[in-house]
């Protein structure tokens, strides 16, 4: 039965005589539970989906393909590969696989299983992500990988052979690379019809992906179809959930969707018994404004609360960081972790008592016809709902807030999220699969086809980056050298330039700041600081040589939070710059570049950038007097974002890294440049959208 509550209504005095405070949270600590072997084993045991092992493993044995749908916590991920293990899935040396959207999750998960298997993660049970590989290959038999990290190996293995089960899990994500990977793996099971593969999720349209994955008869072959696994695959929904979660609705909407996410924090802190709190926003800027605002808020309070410890969790921080948010909570204490959806499936923390859900995320949309990607803030769909109601009943009851109405959840939210193939560039996804060999991509069997017109302008920005050839395959050395690179293909063309240009030690660096969400750090009402702390590094070509300075600065002052403090810089960013940074100069290492400084020749520099990003130059507008810019290749109207150094400096010629959208469509992460560089580095793109104006 749904609740109801207003997250602003008055809160009870408070008599809790504790030392109060928000603590931010600084020392790691092993995320292990300690719990013993027997313990565990009474724990699986009492999963839902302990009851269905059978029938599992029956339907696996003889079903090419296994849809599985399981509420959230039954078991699924954590149990399924240990099933399939114990039935002899791994002998042979060969290994199951679960895939996962998300890297934290592919972590934590692997290390709950050689947790629940009682061997050391790396052994039996492993796990690789994106610069990280966690497994032996003469040993690991469970193996936890990012869907991204599968379609990689595709590379070295195309059929995959290694795998004798490939589980994908929260299918129902639909991101580019699971998309991607679906219609793969039903191209290698043609091929390897002995592959098993299983779909799983707690919120995926069953009948949608079996429609997908059933191969006919006609077309599997005769002698398969006496001996092997049926082709039409098996649907199996697991019933029966962990502990109860007692769903909140809003009363009536609320507009600040924010501010309304740090009152609940305090209306459950101050009313409620103790257990952490997990809450769901969008992204790293208001993660931050909330974990403010609940430090105020916290200060403000007469009598003081019991300490709150206060933790975001979002893609950009350095891991350890995240791993903060694993730690056991020290007694009498509550952690509010602050999360974007990067914890929003598979994770079990496993203090979370409450969780509250802004009912927003931030979802790419592109547009093919003007060529521009937003990241934007959208209402959730109903299946992201279930998934972050699920982070809590796993270990213990729990209690979701949401904030929107019950009639809302029912009558508008959509069931399901656009996949992101729909709404996405496809540049990276075209060069994945040209590298994998798949030509016909207008033909490719996908679980949800791409717009035709998304396709042509991919192929057309890859053709003039000069990664594909004019019979669209991938040029030799440049092409495939680029599908190496797991970048943006666009910085990845800026890297392999500037070896050209004897500028890589620099642009490797702007790579790295450029894999992160924002190297500065937003405080509400300290703009003023922000924007002269800006000034100190600027440099008036634009905002990436910019960061070359505070990279220099950050270098200087021996990697200290406290400089970083002072200059209104992020500190875990510019730690996660350095870790980046690392893994590029790595691959640069095999890919036989050798890096090199230009000693900040910036007009070198700028050729570089002008090399990757070529594609979304802009001219000013001369005679608006607004700054407006027109891109070169749309005429779409533009403007420098406030936050750039060339803000007001409106240089007449600019190429930017990314887009966002408010009232205007902002460029962000500027460079000023000079148009014959557009034509040196695409001749073709650029012939006649340039001709005119380098004139003048
Ligand atoms: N790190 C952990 N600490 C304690 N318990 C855990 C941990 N990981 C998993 N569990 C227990 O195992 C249960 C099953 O987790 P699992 O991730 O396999 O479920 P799932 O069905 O895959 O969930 P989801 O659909 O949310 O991914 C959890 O509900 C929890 O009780």
């Amino acid at each position: 039965m749904a609740q109801f509550w207003k997250p602003g209504a008055e809160r009870p005095r408070l008599i809790d005589d504790e030392e109060g405070g928000v603590l931010f949270y600084a020392s790691s600590s092993s995320t292990s539970s300690g719990i013993g072997y027997s313990s565990i084993e009474k724990q699986r045991q009492r999963l839902p989906v302990f009851n269905y092992r059978t029938a599992i493993l029956y339907l696996v044995e003889t079903h090419s393909t296994t849809i599985i749908v399981g509420e959230t916590g039954s078991g699924k991920t954590t149990q399924i590969p240990q099933y399939l293990k114990e039935a002899g899935w791994a002998e042979g040396g060969r290994v199951i696989a679960c895939t996962q959207p998300r890297r934290l999750a592919v972590q934590a998960v692997a290390s709950r299983v050689a947790e629940e298997m009682g061997v050391k993660l790396g052994d039996e049970v492993g796990y690789t992500i994106r610069f990280e590989d966690l497994t032996d290959q003469n040993v690991t038999r469970i193996k936890f990988l990012t869907d991204g990290v599968l379609l990689r190996e595709m590379m070295d293995d195309p059929l995959l052979t290694k795998y004798s089960v490939i589980m994908v899990d929260e299918a129902h994500e639909r991101s580019l690379s699971t998309d991607i990977l679906l219609g793969l793996l039903k191209k290698i099971q043609r091929r390897r019809p002995e592959l098993r593969l299983i779909i799983s999720s707690a919120t995926i349209e069953a009948k949608l992906m079996s429609d997908f994955f059933c191969i006919s008869k006609r077309r599997k072959g005769k002698g398969a179809e006496e001996h092997g696994p049926r082709p039409e695959p098996a649907i199996l929904s697991v019933q029966g959930r962990g502990f109860n979660v007692q769903i909140h609705y809003l009363e009536e909407p609320v507009s600040d969707y924010l501010q309304a996410s740090v009152s609940t924090v305090m209306l459950i802190h101050d009313q409620e018994p103790m257990g952490d709190i997990l809450v769901f926003l969008t992204g790293q800027d208001d993660i931050e404004a909330a974990a403010q605002l609940l430090t105020e808020e916290v200060q403000n309070q007469k009598k003081k609360s019991s300490r709150l410890i206060v933790l975001p969790l979002y893609s950009g921080l350095p891991r350890a960081e995240q791993d903060l948010v694993f730690s056991p909570t020290p007694r009498g204490q509550r952690k509010v972790i602050i999360s974007t959806n990067i914890a929003e499936t598979s994770l079990t923390l496993e203090g979370i008592v409450y969780v509250v859900d802004s009912g927003f995320s931030k979802q790419r949309f592109y547009n093919p016809i003007s060529d521009i990607e937003n990241l934007v803030v959208a209402p959730i769909s109903k299946a992201s709902a279930k998934q972050r109601t699920g982070r809590a009943g796993r270990v213990r009851p729990g209690k979701c807030y949401r904030l929107y109405t019950e009639e809302y959840f029912l009558k508008e939210m959509p069931a399901e999220g656009i996949p992101e193939m729909q709404r996405s560039n496809l540049v990276s996804c075209v060069i994945q699969l040209k590298s994998l060999g798949i030509d016909n991509i207008l033909g490719f069997d996908w679980p949800a086809s791409p717009a035709p017109e998304a396709m042509v302008r991919a192929l057309e920005v890859l053709y003039a980056l000069g990664i594909l050839d004019d019979d669209a395959k991938l040029t030799s050395p440049t092409g495939f050298q680029i599908a190496e690179i797991p970048l943006d293909p666009m910085i990845s063309k800026m890297i392999l330039s500037a070896n050209q240009l004897g500028c890589s030690e620099e642009i490797i660096t702007i790579a790295g700041i450029l894999s992160v969400q924002s190297i500065w750090v937003s405080i509400r009402g300290a703009q003023k600081e922000l924007d002269e702390a800006r000034l100190r590094f600027a440099a008036a070509e634009g905002d990436l040589v910019t960061y070359l300075n505070v990279y220099k600065g950050f270098l200087q002052s021996g990697k200290s939070s406290q400089w970083c403090h002072k200059n209104c810089i992020n500190y875990q960013a510019m730690k996660k710059v350095i870790e980046i940074r690392e893994q590029l100069r790595r691959i640069s290492h095999r890919l036989g570049i050798v890096l090199k400084s230009c000693d900040r020749d910036t007009e070198v520099l700028r050729k570089a950038i002008t090399a990757g990003i070529f594609a979304n130059a802009c001219r000013l507008e001369t005679f608006s007097q607004t700054g407006m810019y027109k891109t070169i290749r749309t005429s779409q109207e533009v403007y420098i974002h406030p936050s750039s150094v060339l803000f007001r400096v409106n240089p007449k010629w600019v190429v930017f890294h990314s887009l966002v959208s408010t009232d205007r469509q902002y460029m962000r992460n500027v460079t000023a440049i000079d148009p014959s560089w557009l034509l040196e580095a695409a001749p073709h793109f650029y012939q006649h959208q340039t001709a005119n104006y380098v004139a003048y």
